[in-house]
């Protein structure tokens, strides 16, 4: 890959296997943070090879996904985010939706929220993405929630990973303690999207899979169904747009808008689409940990910015979700 001022033929990839597997050298696990670091600060896309999670529990996911979206419109709307408690925020998001910026029309995705298990009776129960997760009657509890739900912890699991290998990465002189992500992942917001992007025959320009945009929350593992293309992200050294094709094994984890808050911008949330295909159905599976959303954090580089995660999170969903987000004001 070339690096400097010409447009890099993809992301870089990183292993943490020396922190997924015992008796790797102080050494080598130093290698790890570096690289992370770099690709977090040039490009806020990176993909992740050993992260320890099975073949097994990545196909369950996609298998979720396309098991969901075999269903009727008239069984999804069963479970549609309208129907989630409060301002929740679960269940099924229709296609055509989601806008992101002004001049383009709706995403073709659509989508299944699931989130952290919160029950009913529970006093935050209906606060900001915040509640019971819907399931449709429809798919047996086997076939569905008890993967998902499997997967969600796994995934849980692996960001608080993340979040301690890019604590380690923070520049030196901003003396960061190890934990210092750490309460972000306590009690968290980890929506995770189930996604189906139907093909598209005619393309207008103004319309994608998911518009350009960037994540909201801290941290991003998406898991991209094999043999689909679509996903790019905006590299702006040389304004170039950088596929980000599934690659056998790996995760793409990418930065959002509140990690570049918390670290100034040292951690790039990095514009990023995807576009369609004429013919191919894709599925895809991002997992996000927006944070604890009552955390309120300053900049690392001591500059006095404050944001307060919920609220950060809440303002930028309600931003881009039209009639479908006055229920979270
Ligand atoms: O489906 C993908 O590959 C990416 C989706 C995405 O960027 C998002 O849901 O924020
Ligand atoms: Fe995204």
């Amino acid at each position: 890959m070339s690096i400097g001022d010409e447009t890099p033929e993809a992301i870089p990839t990183v292993d943490i296997s020396p922190f997924t597997t015992p008796d790797a050298s102080p050494e080598a696990k130093r290698r790890v943070v570096e690289a992370m670091s770099h690709a977090c600060s040039r490009y806020g896309f990176f993909y992740l090879s050993g992260h320890g999670v099975s073949p097994e529990d990545r196909e369950s996911a996609l298998n979720s996904a396309r098991r969901f979206f075999q269903l009727s419109l008239e069984e999804k709307m069963e479970v549609w985010i309208g129907k989630s408690m409060g301002k929740s925020f679960r269940g099924y998001e229709p296609s055509g939706i989601q806008t992101h910026q002004e001049g383009l029309l709706p995403d073709i995705k659509e989508a299944f929220i699931v989130g952290a298990e919160i029950p009913e009776d529970s006093p935050e129960a209906g606060t900001f993405s915040t509640g019971p997760n819907l399931w449709p009657k429809s798919i047996p509890k086997k076939d569905l929630q008890t993967p998902i739900m499997r997967y969600q912890g796994l995934m849980l699991d692996l960001v608080k990973l993340l979040l301690k290998i890019l604590a380690l990465g923070l520049p030196e002189k901003w003396a960061c303690l190890p934990d210092v992500f750490d309460a972000a992942a306590v009690n968290p917001s980890i929506p995770m999207r189930l996604l189906h992007y139907a093909p598209q025959e005619v393309r207008d320009e103004r319309q994608f899979g998911v518009g350009d945009h960037t994540d909201f929350g801290c941290v991003a593992i998406l898991l991209q169904e094999m043999h689909t293309k679509g996903l790019e992200v905006w590299y702006p050294p040389t304004e170039a747009w950088i596929p980000v094709p599934p690659k056998e094994g790996t995760y793409v984890i990418n930065m959002g808008d509140m990690m570049q808050r918390w670290t100034a911008g040292y951690y790039r949330s990095a514009r990023h689409r995807v576009i369609t295909s004429g013919d191919q159905h894709r599925y895809s599976v991002p997992f996000f940990l927006n944070g604890n959303l009552k955390l309120k954090v300053s900049a690392l580089d001591g500059s006095g910015v404050e944001t307060t995660i919920g609220e950060h999170i809440r303002r930028r969903l309600i931003e881009t979700m039209g009639e479908a987000g006055k229920q979270l004001k």
